[in-house]
């Protein structure tokens, strides 16, 4: 059994416009460098560059010795491709670049880039990218970093150099030693930083040089692979090609996969196997005038990126483990199951349901939720059924009827229920995590404030009032009176009740200068009409009434409604209540 070292993966993160495009760009066209067409290969999804292009354009430090056989590189750069692309519960991608802009520095995504290779334990290197923009840059194209500056003044050297240190001292205060990667000696207690443009290609050569070294000098271990082990990959994509039907765009990390294998991967119902069909690469440049852009091959060995074509592949979710099945297929099914249940999300009893299109995917939406303290009681991969529509309808809490989906559609008969109004769903669709947490926000925001002014029209509000002397324009059948609002609102349609707490009426109507009101405030003096009481015989003149307010309604004021009354509302609530509780303690509790 032939043991060699596996091309490792390589991942570009960064902060947006700081040229991880670019970046990647310049390190896909560098074949015109090495002067060996067709040395750099373009795989599904990736691109691999041989050590031996890579020697060839690194100068003094091509004389390395090393049995990395290169690099594969992901061509999707960013934090999500880093994060979603998944193996064996860790990121797919062995090392990675992240780019930081020499003349811009640090920014936000240049640190949560950083805090997620630090969770994640990948090596890595600082491209510190755009040199040739330091005001004076004297371009060398394509040369090494030593060549290019030494073909600089002494007043640029030093604004490099500034530039240089001024990262250095940022990671630093992040908790990393870090230096000029022609000064380092130890890798392993010294990140690196590589000054590079992919404008003129300075710096290139060193900059893929040094991820060999730190693939060599971390991964050497982890890189062991069998080229005739059960190969072992993950799902990039789930797509249609004409002619082939559903495909797989896989990373194929470990082992050997043929045409004829027998492979596991998971669908949304669990693992399911089918039988390989074939195995797609793109054709070289060359040969691009031919019809059919994809070229076939009998078997790939890992590290590549390759479109596998099979029947069943309808139901597979990206991000799914892909594994060829030698030996006990149960077993291999298994694994992948447990493989898909070890996503770490945490779920609640009551929550809102969430969808993505990968696993990662799935995983970083409920981490940035469970971060926002919004609770989660579903999460899945794949689009949103008509059956989850039914069983999101009928949580009681109004909040958590909705669905948040990441990437992923609404199955058709999903939609023709929620266009028909069938059910009361609410559905959140945006392809970048924070603005869909933001849409549920603000919809949450807006529910409460719904339902808080609906709670203001059907909850009986605290009042307390007397009647003022010498405004007595009827006795009784309905009393007419004046009276004086001593705090809380007042409004029609409510019962009056003593300081003893006994009901003794209910008024009818409110009056201000002879019109109807609706109600009347704190310091208002209006007209009421009271029914069923007299006037000296259950109430009097200059005695203090109250409102009389349900228990029920005590218990929803107090408990979800008691922040947005003013000071003197809640006094009358108070004083209503105390009365009761003089002798029943939790009264309205
Ligand atoms: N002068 C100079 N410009 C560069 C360099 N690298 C990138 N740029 C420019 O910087 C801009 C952003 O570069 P991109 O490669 O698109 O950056 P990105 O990080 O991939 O951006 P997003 O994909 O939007 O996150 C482009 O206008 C590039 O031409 C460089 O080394 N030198």
């Amino acid at each position: 059994m032939a043991e060699h070292i596996r091309t490792p993966i390589v991942c570009v993160l960064g902060h947006v416009d700081h040229g991880k495009t670019s970046l990647l760009d310049r390190i896909r066209g560098s074949k015109v460098v090495a002067g060996e067409a067709g040395a750099i290969t373009q795989h599904i999804g990736a691109t691999l560059i041989p050590f031996d292009s890579i020697a060839k354009m690194s100068g003094d430090l091509g004389k390395l010795k090393t049995n990395v056989p290169g690099l594969l590189f992901i061509d999707t750069p960013g934090h999500h491709a880093f994060t979603t692309l998944r193996a064996r519960g860790g990121a797919l991608a062995d090392i990675a670049i992240l780019v930081v802009d020499v003349n811009e520095g640090f920014k936000q995504q240049t640190i949560e880039a950083l805090q997620i290779l630090r969770n994640c334990k990948t090596p890595f290197v600082i491209a510190a990218t755009k040199i040739d923009k330091i005001p004076g840059w004297r371009p060398t194209p394509n040369a090494s970093f030593k060549t290019a500056y030494k073909n600089q003044t002494e007043r640029v050297q030093t604004e490099c150099e500034n530039r240089v240190y001024q990262l250095v001292g940022k990671l630093s205060d992040m908790g990393f030693n870090s230096e000029r990667f022609d000064r380092v000696s130890d890798f392993q207690r010294n990140l690196v930083i590589v000054p590079v443009s992919s404008m003129t290609g300075e710096g290139i050569g060193d900059l893929l040089m040094i991820m060999i070294g730190l693939a060599q000098r971390y991964l050497a271990e982890g890189l062991q692979t069998t080229i005739t082990g059960p190969g072992v990959g993950t799902v990039l994509e789930v797509k249609e090609e004409k002619g082939l039907g559903t495909t797989l765009d896989v990373i194929l990390y470990d082992g050997i996969i043929s045409v004829g294998d027998e492979i596991g991967i998971a669908g949304s119902e669990g693992a399911v196997s089918t039988k390989v069909r074939a195995l797609l690469q793109p054709r070289p440049m060359k040969e691009i005038l031919v019809e059919d852009q994809f070229m076939r091959v009998k078997s790939v060995v890992a590290a590549a990126g390759v479109k596998i074509s099979a029947p069943n592949l309808e139901s597979i979710v990206a991000g799914s483990p892909i594994r060829v099945i030698r030996g006990d297929h149960d077993e291999v099914l298994a694994k992948i199951d447990e493989e898909m249940q070890e996503i770490n999300i945490t779920l609640s009893d009551v929550g809102v349901s969430v969808r993505a299109d990968t696993i990662g995917a799935l995983e970083a939406l409920s981490n940035e939720l469970n971060a926002k303290k919004i609770p989660i009681m579903r999460a899945n991969v794949g689009p949103l059924s008509r059956r989850d529509l039914i069983d999101i309808s009928v949580i009681k809490e109004d909040l958590f009827k909705a669905a948040l989906c990441f990437n992923v559609p609404l199955l058709p008969d999903a939609e023709v229920m929620v266009r028909d109004g069938e059910v009361d769903v609410k559905i959140f669709s945006n392809r970048v995590i924070y603005k869909l947490i933001d849409e549920y926000l603000a919809w949450q925001d807006e529910m409460i404030r719904a339902k808080e002014a609906k709670q203001f029209e059907t909850v009986v509000l605290p009042a307390k009032f007397s009647i003022l002397p010498g405004c007595v324009f009827r006795m009784s059948g309905p009393a007419v009176v004046g009276v004086r609002v001593l705090g809380g609102i007042l409004r029609p349609k409510v019962s009056v009740a003593t300081r003893e707490g006994k009901i003794v009426g209910e008024i009818k109507q409110i009056k201000l200068n002879k019109e109807s009101v609706t109600e009347a405030k704190e310091g208002a003096e209006v007209a009421v009409s009271i029914d069923g009481v007299t006037i000296g015989r259950q109430i009097d003149i200059g005695e203090t009434l109250y409102v009389a307010i349900p228990e029920r309604h005590v218990k929803v004021l107090e408990t979800e409604m008691l922040s947005h009354l003013n000071a003197g509302t809640v006094e009358a609530l108070e004083e209503y209540t105390s009365i009761f509780r003089k002798t029943q303690p939790f009264w309205g509790k």
